[in-house]
């Protein structure tokens, strides 16, 4: 394996700690086998770890057990985990390869820790490398992700290593021939209930008929693609500062008309860089469809609209703005019964001071304010948020008036309006849209009692 040799050149550090991922299958064995062998030379300390999943009761005992004794013989440490992922499964909605994967990764990093370990070393070679991409590609990934696994990436306090990602599954086989190795097989490879295997079964062999070297077209074609991946994603994060207006853990806003400037490959990475940041981890269900809706409403000339992404995010363009919120539908529709004298913090971060006020010397005149005579008042007040068809009986105005377009002719961004406080008497009657219009019910000159409402930003 000349490639092996080549990659722990120019990837490890003499004197470093190794755990080494063996499941007890040919990739994982012959891995191991290859690093025992320059175990001296490298000066490298090396561990074996192994997870028991427990799907298949003896069978999967024996597989530790084996693992366990393939290290003793070769006088390393192995340590060895039986976790009831069955059981697991019982308790939490989640695949069984992702239950899986989840424990044998967290067991990972304990041993890790345990060994003070810089390089956790997992067997996956060219051919997963060739499954990995082609369905990543199906099911529309974007990104980096369409490079496939990285041959080292950061993990835990280390880095996790991958060094047969040039080697074919046949020389893996071809190695464990050659040196004796009597690897355990899993029969789950073989069925074609799980995505990767129905690609190993289907997709592989006509590549491999068409380029037996298939697996290096496709390394080269991860290596290069992330290269490029990761210098266009300095250039966006460079764009990204005079696109952005705010940041904020679960918000994102941008300029629109800056963002449509950007080069298109710029403005996608921008959508992907602002997701990377507000979701903790991607969403599977999210793909680059997504990213191409987005491109798509900010390019059309209608001012407005808007996209509902995976996990409760919305994306608003309005006018010269987008923004990307988590909290848009925490607060929605909302209903807010107006006591007299109060103060509501209302959900759009504003608020409104209500009171009794006797036949004032001076009134304050304008959007803000709102006064009503007691005496007529229709019990009960109410602040709440718009409802489709809201119409209002302008002041100084025969007829009524929409309040979605007194929200347009206010400019108002479409995530405002649905979050903008309306007040309502108890006969249904919009009485004020506070800070934009107010009603013909208003009674600023009469000689009783006022209801005296003040609306004030935070
Ligand atoms: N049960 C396990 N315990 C420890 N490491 C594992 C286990 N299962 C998988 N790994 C590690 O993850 C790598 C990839 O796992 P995957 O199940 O995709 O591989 P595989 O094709 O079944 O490999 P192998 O021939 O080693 O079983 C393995 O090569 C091994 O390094």
């Amino acid at each position: 394996m000349h490639n092996f040799q080549l990659f722990i050149k120019k990837n490890i550090i003499k004197g470093s700690t190794v755990v080494v991922g063996v499941s007890g299958g040919p990739d994982s064995l012959t891995l191991l086998h290859l690093f025992l062998s320059i175990k001296e030379e490298y000066s490298l300390k090396i561990v074996g770890a192994h997870v028991d999943h427990m799907f298949r009761a003896e069978q999967s005992e024996e597989e530790m057990l084996f693992v366990k004794d393939f290290c003793y013989q070769y006088n390393i440490p192995c340590e060895a985990k039986q976790i009831d992922i069955p059981a697991y499964l019982n308790r939490n909605k989640i695949s069984s390869q992702a239950a899986s994967r989840e424990h044998r990764y967290n067991f990972y990093k304990e041993v890790m820790d345990t060994y003070n370990a810089n390089y956790l070393a997992l067997g996956h070679h060219g051919d997963d490398q060739i499954e990995t991409i082609l369905m990543r590609m199906v099911r529309g990934s974007t990104g980096e992700a369409m490079a496939g696994m990285k041959a080292v990436r950061k993990f835990h306090n280390g880095y996790i290593i991958r060094p047969l990602l040039t080697a074919s599954k046949e020389e893996i086989l071809q190695y464990c021939d050659l040196n004796g190795l009597e690897p355990r097989f899993d029969p789950s490879n073989e069925e074609n209930k799980y995505t990767r295997n129905r690609f190993r079964n289907t997709v592989l062999p006509f590549l491999k008929s068409e380029n037996p070297l298939v697996h290096e077209r496709f390394q080269y074609f991860s290596e290069t693609f992330l290269e490029d991946e990761l210098y266009l994603k300095e250039l966006t994060k460079e764009k990204m500062n005079t696109v952005l207006k705010r940041k904020e853990k679960s918000e994102v806003e941008m300029d629109t008309k800056l963002f449509l400037n950007l080069p298109l490959p710029l403005q996608r990475r921008c959508i992907q860089l602002i997701l990377n940041y507000l979701y903790e981890t991607i969403p599977s269900s999210l793909s680059s469809i997504h990213i191409e809706s987005l491109l798509n409403l900010l390019s059309r000339d209608h001012p407005s609209g808007s996209l509902d992404y995976p996990n409760g995010l919305r994306v608003i363009k309005s006018y010269d703005n987008c923004l990307f919120t988590f909290d848009y539908d925490k607060s929605l529709p909302y209903e807010i019964p107006l006591s007299i004298p109060s103060t509501i913090v209302l959900p759009n971060g504003s608020a409104i001071d209500c009171g009794i006020l006797k036949k004032p010397h001076f009134l304050k005149r304008g959007n803000d304010v709102f006064s009503l005579s007691v005496e007529r008042l229709k019990e009960p007040l109410t602040i709440r948020s718009r409802k489709q068809g809201d119409k209002i009986k302008l002041k100084g105005m025969n007829g009524t008036k929409k309040v979605k377009d007194i929200f347009i002719d206010e400019k108002i961004p479409l995530h405002n309006r649905d979050i903008w406080p309306i007040l309502e008497d108890g006969d249904g009657n919009i009485l004020w849209v506070p800070g934009l219009k107010k009603s013909a019910f208003e009674e600023a000159d009469c000689n009783g009692d006022y209801i005296f409402l003040q609306y004030k930003e935070l």
